[in-house]
C-alpha cells in the first residue's frame, strides 16, 4: 500500500487524530450529544474524537470495554465529556440499556453514528450458515436495533423546534461487486434500503437518516484480510491509496452537523473513486482473474 500499515497506525493514534487538521469550527456541536458505535477503534474512534474536539458530549459503545476506556481516558484528559458504554449491538436489551445510560447522563441525544460492524473475507460459495448469520446479525440487525431505538428516543424526547436529529449509518459500497464479502454487502444494502424508507417515515419526527459508504480505509480492521489481498488494496481506487479514518470521520460530521440539514435518505460515498474504477479482491484474487505475466 502507498500508505503502509505502520503509517496508518500512526495516523490513527488518538494523539494524531486529536491534532489532525479539520475544516470544522471548534464549537460546532457545543451543547449537543453524540453516540458513536464501534468508538473504541478505527473510523468510530476518529469520529468520536472529532465530535469531542468540536464540543459534543460523546457516548461510545462497542463490545470491548478496554478499548472504549482508553479512548474515554484520552478524551477526558483533554477536557472532553465522554462516556464508554460496553454494548453488543446485536443484543436489543443491551441497546436499550445504552440509550437509558445516555438519557440518565445527559437527558439528550442529537446525533448517532452507527459505525459498529465487521465481516470476514471468504468466497461466498463457501460461507457456513453460521458465518452468514453472524455477519447479517452484526451489520443488518445490530445496525437496525440502534437506528430504531434512536428514533424511539427522539419520539419520546423531541429536540427543540428547528433542530434536527441525525442518524448516520456507516455501510460499504454496494453498487459494484466486492468479491469475498457478499454477506456484508447484503447486510449493508439492507441498511441503505431501510434508511431510504425511514428517512421518509421519520421526517415528521425531525430525524434525518443518511449513510456513509467508505472505500478501503486504513484501520486496524484490515488485519483480518489475507496479505495477498492487502498487497493489492491500492488497486481499489484511482487515487491508489487507502482512505484514512479521519477522512471518513469528516464525512460523518458533515452529515451530522447543520451542513447536512437538508440531506436525508442519501448515501455519501467516500472511496477515492473506487466505485468507478479499481479492483478489490478481499479474499485474494482467484486464478481465473489473475493477470497475464
Ligand atoms: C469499497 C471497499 C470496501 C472494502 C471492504 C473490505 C475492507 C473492509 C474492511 C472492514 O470493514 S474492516 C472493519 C471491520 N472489522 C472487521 O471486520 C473485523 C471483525 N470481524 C469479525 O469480528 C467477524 O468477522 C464477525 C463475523 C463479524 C464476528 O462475529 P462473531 O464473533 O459472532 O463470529 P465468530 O464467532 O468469530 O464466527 C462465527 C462464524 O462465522 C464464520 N467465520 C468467522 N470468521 C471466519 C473466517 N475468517 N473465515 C471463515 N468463516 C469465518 C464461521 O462460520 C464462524 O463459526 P465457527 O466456525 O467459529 O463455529
Ligand atoms: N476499513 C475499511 O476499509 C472499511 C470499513 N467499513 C466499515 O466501517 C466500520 C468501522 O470499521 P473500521 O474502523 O475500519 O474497523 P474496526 O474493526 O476498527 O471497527 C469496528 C468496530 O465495531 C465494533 N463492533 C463490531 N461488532 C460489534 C458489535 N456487535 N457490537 C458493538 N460493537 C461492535 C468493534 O469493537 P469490538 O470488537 O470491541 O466490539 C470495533 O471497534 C465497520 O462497520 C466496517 O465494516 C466499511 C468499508 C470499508
Amino acid at each position: 500500500m502507498s500508505t503502509t500499515p505502520e503509517q496508518a497506525e500512526q495516523q490513527n493514534t488518538p494523539e494524531a487524530l486529536w491534532a489532525a487538521e479539520t475544516v470544522y469550527r471548534p464549537d460546532l456541536f457545543a451543547g449537543k450529544v453524540a453516540l458513536v458505535s464501534g468508538g473504541g477503534s478505527g473510523i468510530g474512534r476518529a469520529t468520536a474524537l472529532l465530535f469531542a474536539r468540536l464540543g459534543a458530549k460523546v457516548a461510545i459503545c462497542g463490545r470491548t470495554a478496554e478499548k472504549l476506556d482508553a479512548v474515554v481516558e484520552f478524551a477526558r484528559a483533554r477536557g472532553a465529556e465522554m462516556i464508554a458504554v460496553p454494548t453488543n449491538v446485536r443484543e436489543p436489551e443491551q441497546v436499550e440499556a445504552l440509550f437509558a445510560r445516555i438519557d440518565d447522563t445527559w437527558g439528550r441525544l442529537d446525533c448517532v453514528v452507527n459505525n459498529a460492524g465487521g465481516q470476514y473475507p471468504q468466497q461466498a460459495i463457501d460461507y457456513a450458515p453460521k458465518g452468514w448469520a453472524a455477519v447479517i446479525n452484526n451489520n443488518l440487525n445490530g445496525s437496525w436495533y440502534m437506528m430504531q431505538r434512536a428514533a424511539q428516543y427522539w419520539r419520546e424526547h423531541p429536540l427543540p423546534t428547528g433542530v434536527s436529529a441525525s442518524i448516520v449509518n456507516v455501510v460499504v459500497v454496494t453498487e459494484r461487486g466486492m468479491p469475498g464479502v457478499a454477506h456484508t454487502v447484503a447486510a449493508r444494502a439492507g441498511i441503505i434500503g431501510a434508511s431510504r424508507t425511514v428517512a421518509v417515515e421519520w421526517a415528521p419526527l425531525g430525524i434525518r437518516v443518511n449513510c456513509v459508504a467508505p472505500g478501503l480505509t486504513a484501520t486496524e480492521g484490515l488485519s483480518v484480510y489475507p496479505p495477498e489481498a492487502v498487497r493489492e488494496f491500492p488497486l481499489a481506487n484511482p487515487m491508489k491509496r487507502p482512505g484514512t479514518a479521519m477522512e471518513i470521520a469528516e464525512g460523518c460530521i458533515y452529515l451530522s452537523a447543520s451542513s447536512g440539514r437538508f440531506i436525508t435518505g442519501e448515501v455519501l460515498t467516500i472511496d477515492g473513486g473506487g466505485k468507478l474504477w479499481g479492483e478489490l479482491w478481499t479474499a485474494g484474487r482467484p486464478e481465473y482473474y489473475k493477470l497475464p505475466g
